[in-house]
């Protein structure tokens, strides 16, 4: 790898005090519907955030939001998302463009939206270490065959000519992989890239971005549906429910000692918890609509222990209920949901 590859030092402990992105109070609206709703995690130099929620939770919605990528107006953002001190929130357009690509990489599920179907991987791994890092044609080349490599790509000398429709899914997520590392990002932001993918491929590329965050001593925030997945790369989760963070905990603390009752219901409707004949518990109903969210706590038609007259008239407010371990619920206190911490 090029030099620039090297230049932080060790990361700190995931759960050390140095944080790279600091977002706080975030919250989103386009028009009635109130999409984030005061949200706030931190996301540590070298480590990673895993952000968990079902479909319509608002995972994409806040790390776009927390990442600059919101079109304000029409949507209004609030909030504070501290990069480095510096806020992404108030940022500037032109501002916002130094670090989108060069501070923070992106990779999407769905590769049309990063990868250009008609440049070859060639054009597209060069495109930003030229423009960014100032590197010649040749330089730009021979990084672009040192990423395709690092990314688990066979033979990347012939796929540097490859348009994206000549490579396989899998393929086409580790091109976007490595066109996101492309300018050695600090922060590399995914949002459910393996999704689409088959199992053992999945698994390959959560080894590789591992081995690279390692390497590479950079941040990554990992979104997913699938409890699963997050637990084979973050150090540090944050499950999210009608746009709020309703639980936050170190990994094996949330696993061990789930407080929320979504949370409880999210890792119930994980395959590797199925019962005997293989059935799933499914958590019954669906994400409140933005636009019409009840007054009380978020979970409260879905809640299976509601029952205190406040869950249907008061948001739950954050409670600590550990060193790095908060959850909203007026049940959070209760340590009855151990699962006994498989994974
Ligand atoms: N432009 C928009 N205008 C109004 N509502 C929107 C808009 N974009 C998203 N939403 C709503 O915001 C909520 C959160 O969406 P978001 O895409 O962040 O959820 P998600 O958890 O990432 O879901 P998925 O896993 O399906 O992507 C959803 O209810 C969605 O319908």
């Amino acid at each position: 790898m090029p030099t620039t590859e090297h230049r932080r030092p060790a990361p700190p402990s995931p759960t050390g005090g140095d944080v790279l992105l600091d977002v706080r109070d975030l919250a989103v609206r386009i028009g009635p519907a109130e999409i984030v709703n005061g949200v706030s995690f931190s996301v540590p130099r070298g480590g990673t955030l895993g952000i968990v929620g079902e479909s319509g939770s608002g995972k994409s919605m806040t790390v776009l939001a927390a990442t600059g990528l919101i079109d304000s107006p029409p949507a209004r953002v609030s909030g504070q998302s501290l990069l480095d001190g510096q806020d992404i929130v108030a940022m500037d357009p032109r501002r916002l463009r130094g670090v989108h690509g060069k501070r923070i990489g992106f990779v999407f599920q769905d590769p049309s939206t990063s990868l250009n179907p008609v440049l070859t991987v060639e054009q597209q791994l060069t495109e930003a270490p030229r423009f960014h890092l100032g590197l010649t044609r040749r330089e730009a080349r021979r990084r672009a065959l040192e990423l395709l490599e690092a990314v688990g790509i066979p033979d990347p000398q012939s796929r540097l000519a490859s348009y994206p429709h000549q490579l396989s899914g899998g393929m086409k997520q580790r091109v976007m992989i490595a066109l996101a590392l492309a300018c050695d990002p600090e922060l590399l932001v995914a949002d459910e890239p393996t999704t689409a993918l088959d199992v053992t491929t999945q698994a390959q590329i959560l080894e590789q971005v591992k081995q690279l965050q390692a390497s590479r001593g950079m941040s990554v925030i990992w979104i997913s549906h699938d409890l699963g997945v997050v637990a084979g790369i973050a150090d540090r989760v944050a499950v999210l429910y009608g746009g709020q963070v309703v639980e936050s905990a170190p990994l094996e603390e949330l696993f061990t000692d789930p407080r929320h009752p979504y949370t409880r219901g999210l890792m119930a409707s994980r395959p590797q918890t199925a019962g005997r004949k293989g059935e799933l518990a499914v958590i019954p109903g669906s994400p409140p609509d933005p636009k019409h969210l009840p007054q009380g706590c978020l979970f409260w038609d879905r809640c299976p222990v509601r029952g205190n007259p406040r869950c249907e008239t008061e948001r739950p407010p954050e409670t600590t209920v550990g060193p790095e371990h908060t959850v909203r619920s007026f049940y959070g206190a209760e340590r009855t949901g151990r699962t006994g911490g498989a994974r």
